[in-house]
């Protein structure tokens, strides 16, 4: 990929907000930008499974400009194909309104749409002064996004954090748009609210900021989605036009496989039950098959972290397994990968064979129910893909209600995070 000189574009060209949705398709269900995680291979699978729009993982402009080993190995030309993997929006993090345009530039006719990260809240953004830290310099921020709205042949989008007050994140998502943001997505949390301290998502403020907002304004919503029945109350608590998902999609990525029905809750009876909770054997294969096609890099290092997030709770049934998606390294290859899948296709196919487990085959739902998106917790087979609690303060907590036992997984998962 050599680079280009920008060219100025007028803006009206381009299509604006609600025309550039449209355009898109009007998705509904979409993937997360996520670090070492919303990569091609994940990206195919999850569309395959319902998700109707992807962003890539948030890449470092300036490092995507100036070093070309990262270019390559972050992008390359499978990703953002028009067959296999659009539409698509690429995420950058950045602090430098040229820097930005520049690698803007250098996948512009590969995406649909650029992003700008306003949400990384890690010491790693505090120190390099982007993501959420911009939130501070709106000045900055205005820059950042109008330089592309301006120059890019695509539009430009944003990802912020709220504030602790919902007038200052009103003011802030009307900052971030007048700057030419064509689509806002709303992370529901605060940047102090991450690692422990991540709690609940608040739709609340998202639907003020429907209410406040133009109704042409784009805005996606993102938190708080476990299960697939959530998609739809998000969307009808908030009224925005769609749901991003990170940690559901990454523990479930069936989690987007129905369609959106507006129904408060989808009946999880035999048939729904292979299609929402896939069975472990059946997603791994699946996402086998797409690692397999696909070369890149970034694609083969983020494998190990979907592995464990995937077999979660199968791997602390079967530790052999556990054992063996741990010695994952960057010297595997890809029959290391074929290896595990056939290792528990096996397990899976012996577990089935008793006709005792056919009877444990079925999906609970719980006592316990969240506040604020009323949904319904199941328990779920551990041979299927499940959401998963995140530990805080120690405990693993549900909606910040409902303590679970931390189990071995978490430090194995705890060194995989921090790679994130
Ligand atoms: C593994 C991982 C990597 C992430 N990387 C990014 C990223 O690159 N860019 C970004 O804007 N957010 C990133 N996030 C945050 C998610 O996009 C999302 O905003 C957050 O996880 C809340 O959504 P959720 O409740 O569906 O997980 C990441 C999250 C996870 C779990």
């Amino acid at each position: 990929m050599t680079l280009s000189a920008p060219a100025a574009l007028s803006p009206a060209a381009k299509l604006s907000g609600r025309a550039f949705y449209e355009s898109i398709g009007s998705p509904k269900k979409i993937v997360a930008p996520m670090v070492d995680q919303s990569e091609l291979a994940w990206r195919k699978l999850s569309r395959r499974l319902g998700a109707d729009l992807c962003y890539t993982p948030m890449l470092h402009a300036r490092l995507f400009v100036t070093q070309e080993k990262y270019r390559n190995a972050m992008f390359d030309a499978l990703d953002g194909h028009s067959n296999t993997d659009r539409p698509l929006i690429v995420q950058f993090c950045a602090n430098e309104p040229d820097m930005l345009l520049q690698a803007a530039k250098l996948v512009e006719n590969q995406c649909d749409a650029v992003d700008l990260n306003l949400g990384c809240p890690q010491n790693i953004a505090r120190r390099g002064h982007y993501g959420s830290f911009l939130q501070d310099d709106w000045d900055l921020i205005y820059k950042l996004i109008n330089n592309l709205h301006v120059n890019l042949s695509i539009p430009v989008t944003a990802k912020i954090r709220i504030f602790p007050s919902r007038e200052k994140t009103l003011a802030y998502a009307r900052h971030v748009l007048s700057a030419g943001a064509q689509i806002l997505t709303v992370h529901g949390r605060t940047r102090e609210m991450k690692g422990q301290q991540t709690g609940l998502a608040d739709w609340k403020v998202i639907r003020f900021l429907r209410e406040q907002l133009p109704p042409e304004t784009v805005i996606f919503a993102n938190g708080n989605i476990l299960y697939h029945e959530d998609i739809n109350r998000c969307l009808k608590f908030t009224g925005v036009d769609a749901v991003m998902s990170a940690e559901g999609n990454l523990y479930n990525p069936a989690i987007f496989v129905k369609p959106i029905t507006y129904k408060e809750a989808i009946p999880v009876d035999c048939e729904s039950m292979e299609e929402l909770f896939p069975r472990v054997d059946r997603i791994l294969r699946e996402y086998f098959e797409f690692l397999k096609d696909t070369p890149a890099e970034a694609s083969h290092s983020a494998a190990k972290s979907h592995l464990f997030r995937l077999l979660r709770p199968f791997l602390s049934q079967h530790t052999a397994v556990r054992a063996e998606v741990a010695a994952i390294n960057r010297n595997s290859t890809i029959d290391d990968f074929r290896m595990i899948t056939e290792h528990v296709e096996e397990i899976v196919r012996d577990l089935f064979a008793d006709d005792n487990v056919k009877e444990k085959d079925i999906i609970r739902r719980s006592d316990q129910s969240s506040d604020q998106s009323g949904a319904e917790y199941k328990d779920v087979p551990y041979w299927r893909v499940q959401p998963y609690f995140r530990p805080v303060n120690g405990q693993i907590l549900f909606g910040g209600k409902r303590p679970l036992e931390e189990d071995k997984n978490d430090n194995e998962e705890r060194k995989e995070q921090k790679k994130t």
